[in-house]
């Protein structure tokens, strides 16, 4: 399996892969300054086969929306750590990544290339949009819905049945009890917009 990116994120993807004893032919980044990660090297060149399969193992949402479009067809799994906990009813898209120590509960739906990272929880019947970041150790309480692109930052938690919208950035240690809107930063107890921003991720 070919992992593209070479960051920090991709120490643990690939450390993922080690436990999970997936062979990984390649990491690949274009930045030539990057040389080896962990004992991988890194290549330069796309040098893909067509029929290999690949992660993107890149942290920043739209950076990896934006590899997504560009290596489509590419991506046929979701990786999922061993020690994670997952009901069997959950559903989790290719190219997400789920970390050690998280726990996806029944029915929940994880879009495309997800970041689960490590220790969220994510309760029963969420539904978290493609290219969604829940960073290490948020909760999310059960029939939340996270719009693609969104960032739930480390700690962070949101209370049962609320919604929030595309591309938003929940801060670390913040706990959602509204409805937060798209393409926002949020932070604070109770969370509350505090700038607005125009990209989008998809
Ligand atoms: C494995 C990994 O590493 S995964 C990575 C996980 N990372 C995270 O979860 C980080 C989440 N990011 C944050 O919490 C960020 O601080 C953000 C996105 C909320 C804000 O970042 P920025 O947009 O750069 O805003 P900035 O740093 O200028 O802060 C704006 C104001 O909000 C305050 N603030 C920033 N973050 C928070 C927060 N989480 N909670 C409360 N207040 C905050 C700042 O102190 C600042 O206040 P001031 O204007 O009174 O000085």
């Amino acid at each position: 399996m070919i992992v593209i990116g070479a960051s920090g994120h991709a120490k643990v993807v690939l450390g993922i892969m080690e436990a999970l004893d997936i062979a990984v032919t390649l990491v690949y980044d274009k930045d030539v300054a990057k040389k080896k990660i962990k004992s991988y090297s890194i290549t330069h060149e796309e040098v893909f086969s067509n029929h290999e399969t690949a992660v993107i193992a890149v942290g920043n949402n739209k950076v990896r929306s934006r590899l997504a479009k560009q290596y489509k067809g590419k991506f046929t799994v979701a990786i999922i750590h061993p020690s994670a906990i997952v009901d069997p009813s959950a559903t989790i898209g290719e190219g997400s990544v789920v970390m050690p120590g998280a726990i996806v509960n029944a029915d929940a739906q994880i879009g495309k290339h997800c970041i689960i990272n490590s220790g969220a929880v994510i309760e029963h019947d969420c539904v978290i949009g493609d290219f969604a970041h829940i960073s290490p150790k948020a909760v999310l309480a059960g029939n939340v819905t996270i719009g693609a692109g969104v960032q739930v930052g480390l700690n962070a938690s949101v209370i049962q049945g609320k919604s929030i919208g595309k591309d938003a950035i929940i801060g670390a240690g913040a706990v959602v009890v509204h409805n937060i809107p798209s393409r926002c930063t949020a932070i604070g107890v109770p969370a509350k917009p505090i700038k607005f921003h125009d990209s989008a991720t998809i």
